[in-house]
């Protein structure tokens, strides 16, 4: 894709030799705009002609297989993905098996029984026989090794429980009749994190129902493969709560073994039987009309790819000739991306828009818009076309949603589940690209639509000053102790970032700096020291704030200070600033200069630096740009 692109934008054949900086050699003024210039120009040809940056947004390895089973079960595997999409996926999955012959949770991550048998089960479905390559062997090796399957996680158990290669009653319950609970109470599923309410939704409706796919001869071949005790014998209740040690992320408490032991011992045999039964009807008819407003408001793309899946399989159990499962499998195609190791299932349906405004932003740093015009006059109606224009039909509140118009997506305006962040960052590119001639860069969008931008931003603000990505916080922390997945922590509510913070915090100074007679300027004002005080407010005491959306100190610290700088705190007037400086000056890997993180600190919540110290691009430039901004780079150009 990216070599299609760069081919048809047209190589630039005007542009200055490269420039080779002699070791300890300093960078001459010349030398970086040379640089600069090479490097926006090769930039702008991979631009696709509607304005966005097309870019890969994959890695993580459970994904895939959710798409397998899920066309399996529904029988469509053949029709929706030819033989050649097949081979690329297998090619994928191939590449990205670990030399013990498991799947990590990405494609850095040691191997864990949640992926290696999601993998092995997807890569079966497509037609690998036992021995292929020995690879699969392998793999049959590390998951019996392991303990055999019964050890997946949850959300490997219900995907194994569809497919019909591990039985219903090994999953914890997952009750449909919780989306009827009053709303005031804590645990209402409308209180949760967005995405895991998504996911649990189409979970629940799938576990009410009890569905499993048609027993193919595959599906009894995998009953033989999976387990180290022959199928018949495996004690499902037994199985229920194990989970591999390689998997345990966030293990159960107590408690929540309680309330899974409750339901399933009282609450399911209740259900099922009448007249028990009667409201098991009503609770899967409430959450099949939750599904599909999901549906119908995301154009079948959904939140991200596996309630996609999850409610693709939902729709078709409910009818399988349904206009609803047509329009899902046609939107299948908008998360594959192919690169040089196979063909991936994007985590998202994209990360369209928020590349396009970054990238507006780092142009216009570059002090270089006016010589690439056409490039920013394509992302400017890219960001334009992709603001939600309206709210969502119907009561907003009994669907759960926030308000949606005048937010940005992170991907497309199809997709319709603004981000806070996204939302800032489109607004301040948008607001830079106001400031240049509209010959050069087109039209600016109207003062209307910044207004609903600056809206959806005040709406988004907690009561303490923060913002989360999605959402107000609806519920408390302790729901965490409910978190069932085993995989995945701080799953259970929409938690408030400095990232997300920080950017709101910019845009509003931006719009601020602009629009000072703006009529909400005292919530504007208002907003902005709040959510500052709430920035100094998580710092943590060597100085660093954790950054939950990229790796990981480097990139938190810079938000926590760039949000400060905009809301006006100095290096000289804020300790938080000063302290910040100092963590990352501590972080540098001398006397190699640089910053190198790795995904480790996120996992561990520990600053860890990338093997054999090594120095990356990415990490050091945001951490000179936090020290940039705090004033404590002097610039020799
Ligand atoms: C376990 C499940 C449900 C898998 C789907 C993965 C999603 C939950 C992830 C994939 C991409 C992801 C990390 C993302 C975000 C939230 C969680 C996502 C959607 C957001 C939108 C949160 C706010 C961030 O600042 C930023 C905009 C960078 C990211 C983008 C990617």
């Amino acid at each position: 894709m990216l070599l299609f692109l760069s081919k048809s934008n047209g190589l630039k054949t005007n542009l200055p030799d490269p420039i080779k900086l002699e070791q300890h050699g300093y960078a001459t003024k010349e030398a970086v705009l040379i640089s600069l210039k090479r490097a926006v120009s090769r930039y702008s040809m991979l631009q696709a002609d509607d304005g966005h940056w097309p870019g890969e947004f994959a890695g993580t390895l459970f994904l895939l297989p959710s798409l397998i089973v899920a066309l399996h079960v529904t029988r469509s595997l053949t029709t929706v993905l030819t033989s050649e999409h097949q081979k690329e996926i297998r090619r994928y999955l191939y590449n990205h098996q670990n030399e013990d012959g498991g799947w990590g949770l990405h494609i850095e991550g040691t191997s864990t029984m949640f992926c290696s048998v999601m993998n092995y089960v997807a890569l079966r479905l497509l037609g690998e026989g036992l021995d292929s390559h020995g690879s699969m062997l392998q793999a049959r090796s590390w998951i019996l090794d392991h303990g055999g399957a019964t050890l997946t996680p949850s959300w490997g158990k219900f995907f194994l429980s569809v497919l019909g290669v591990y039985d219903w009653s090994g999953n914890n319950p997952l009750p449909p009749e919780l989306w009827m609970v009053p709303y005031f109470l804590p645990i209402h599923p409308g209180r949760m994190w967005c995405h895991s309410r998504l996911v649990y939704l189409p979970m629940s409706y799938l576990y009410g129902k009890r569905f499993v796919g048609t027993t193919t001869s595959i599906v009894q071949d995998l009953r033989n493969e999976l387990y180290t005790v022959p199928y018949n014998e495996i004690d499902w209740d037994k199985a229920r709560n194990g989970c591999a040690k390689e998997d345990l992320y966030y293990s159960h408490s107590p408690l929540q073994d309680i309330v899974w032991a409750t339901l399933k011992k009282i609450g399911e045999p209740i259900f099922l039987h009448w007249p028990g039964s009667n409201l098991r009807k009503r609770a899967l008819d409430n959450v099949m009309k939750h599904i599909k407003y999901e549906d119908e408001t995301t154009q079948y793309l959904c939140i991200g790819p596996l309630n996609k899946m999850l409610n693709m399989i939902c729709c078709w159990v409910e009818d399988p000739n349904s206009e609803a499962f047509k329009l899902h499998v046609e939107r299948i195609y908008d998360f594959l991306w192919v690169a040089e190791d196979g063909m991936k299932l994007k985590s998202y349906n994209g990360s369209q828009l928020w590349d396009t405004v970054l990238t507006v932003q780092a142009i216009f740093a570059t002090g270089l818009t006016k010589e690439f015009p056409h490039t920013i006059k394509l992302a400017h109606d890219y960001i334009k076309r992709s603001q939600i224009s309206a709210n969502f039909p119907g009561d907003q509140t009994k669907w759960h949603r926030h308000i949606s118009k005048g937010g940005w997506t992170h991907s497309t305006a199809d997709h319709g589940w603004p981000v806070s962040d996204c939302t800032a960052e489109a607004l301040k590119a948008i607001l830079l690209l106001i400031k240049l001639p509209p010959k050069l860069v087109g039209e600016p969008m109207e003062t209307s639509r910044l207004d609903d931008a600056v809206n959806i931003l005040l709406s988004l603000m907690n009561d303490d000053g923060s913002f989360g990505a999605y959402e107000l916080t609806r519920s408390y922390e302790w729901l965490e102790l409910l978190n069932p997945s085993e995989s995945f922590g701080d799953i259970m509510i929409e938690h408030s970032y400095v990232e997300c913070t920080s950017s709101v915090i910019q845009g509003l100074v931006l719009f601020r700096e602009m629009y000072p007679k703006h009529c909400r300027m005292e919530e504007i004002e208002n907003c902005i020291q709040k959510a500052a005080d709430y920035i100094e407010s998580i710092q943590r005491s060597d100085g660093s704030w954790y950054g939950c959306w990229a790796i990981c100190f480097t990139y938190g610290t810079w938000f926590g200070v760039r949000g400060l700088i905009a809301a006006g705190r100095t290096y000289k007037n804020s300790q938080a600033i000063r302290k910040a400086c100092e963590f990352l000056l501590s972080k540098e890997l001398l006397p190699l200069g640089g910053w190198g993180e790795s995904y480790l600190s996120g996992q561990y919540m520990v600053y860890t630096n990338l093997e054999g110290n090594r120095a990356h691009a990415v990490n050091t430039s945001w951490a000179m740009l936090a020290l940039i901004d705090a004033g404590q780079v002097i610039l020799f150009l």
